[in-house]
């Protein structure tokens, strides 16, 4: 039998951490770490990610306010708040939910927040940062994915990954935080060819390719770690609606470890999002900001350079 990684639990685990560190910010006389999160129109998904957001913010001590703007706003309304959120000092951390609107340029408004602000680690500043391994801010999704990882395993050198993907999201940095570690890794999508036997080879398959059940139980070698990434909400037989992740989750019992979908990489998405947020604060406040740091494995944050340059 797989092994379930209980994404709630070292979810509740890293919350507990962001606590302590928001009761340590605080007890040194800073005012507690502040979040902003701006939701553009009424998705469904968007409306429940952002409730929890909010609500996890709360568990924490850090401060949240909260933009809902409707689904009519001009790009430049948009803009402009974001540039008056840039200069707010109370304000460590901005994040946009995504999907935006057809008619806004999802990423002129991901590049107008400052990239210490930018706790999803989507400006291109911090993509380009972690491309290079030269610090930045890290995508929630794939942090949390390489924290699940390690609960399984330590040392990922030499490791055969085989991501399914290739998001700006997920694929392309979780496929970078894999090789910073030394894995081999190889970035698929639905469109390549032969996609069960490259998958057969993955000691550590990150399914992140939005498409139910792809992975079946004869892709998986015996004894696989597996990160499953999707949620997609089907029809169930008692007419309600299920979520459903990436992966059969019922054929992969030979794996050594799969994510279970509810459960899983979601809870820790919001995880990594309070401590990045924790831990802009911390940079702004200049504690213990190591300057010209590589990637603090433990918590797969990179930290800025102080003159910003990038290293050969
Ligand atoms: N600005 C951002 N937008 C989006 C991100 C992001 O990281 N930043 N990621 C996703 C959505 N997302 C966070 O925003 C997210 C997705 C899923 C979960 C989660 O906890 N899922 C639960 C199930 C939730 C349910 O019942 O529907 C689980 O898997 O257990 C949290 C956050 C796209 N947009």
């Amino acid at each position: 039998m797989a092994d379930i990684i209980d994404g709630r639990a070292i979810a509740g685990q890293l919350d507990e951490q962001t606590k302590a560190d928001v009761d340590a910010l605080v007890a040194a006389g800073h005012p507690a770490p502040g979040l902003t999160v701006i939701l553009v129109g009424n998705d469904p998904a968007s409306e429940v990610y952002v409730r929890r957001k909010i609500e996890a913010c709360e568990r924490v001590g850090i401060r949240s306010s909260e933009h809902r703007l409707p689904d009519t706003i001009t790009q430049e309304a948009l803009l402009t708040l974001i540039a008056r959120l840039n200069v707010d000092p109370e304000v460590h951390g901005i994040l946009c939910q995504v999907p935006l609107p057809e008619h806004i340029d999802t990423g002129k408004v991901l590049g107008a927040i400052v990239p210490e602000k930018d706790v999803d680690g989507f400006h291109p500043v911090n993509v380009g940062r972690l491309s290079t391994g030269t610090g930045g801010i890290v995508p929630c999704t794939p942090l949390g994915i390489m924290k699940l990882i390690h609960t399984v395993i330590d040392d990922l050198t030499g490791k055969d990954v085989v991501v399914i993907g290739k998001s700006n999201i997920v694929g392309k940095p979780v496929a970078n935080l894999l090789l910073e570690e030394e894995a081999t890794v190889t970035v698929t999508h639905i469109h390549t060819h032969g996609l069960p036997d490259i998958v057969r080879k993955a000691d550590i398959i990150v399914a992140a390719a939005g498409a139910p059940r792809l992975v079946r139980g004869f892709w998986v070698k015996e004894g696989a770690v597996i990160i499953d990434v999707g949620i997609t909400r089907v029809p169930g037989e008692d007419g309600k609606t299920k979520l459903v992740g990436d992966v059969a989750f019922d054929e992969v019992q030979h794996a050594k470890a799969v994510t279970p979908v509810p459960g899983g990489v979601g809870p820790m998405t919001i995880a990594c999002l309070l401590s990045n947020t924790v831990k802009a604060a911390r940079a702004a406040y200049g504690v213990n900001t190591d300057v010209n740091s590589d990637i603090d494995r433990d918590s797969g944050h990179h930290t800025f350079t102080a003159s910003g340059s990038l290293p050969n």
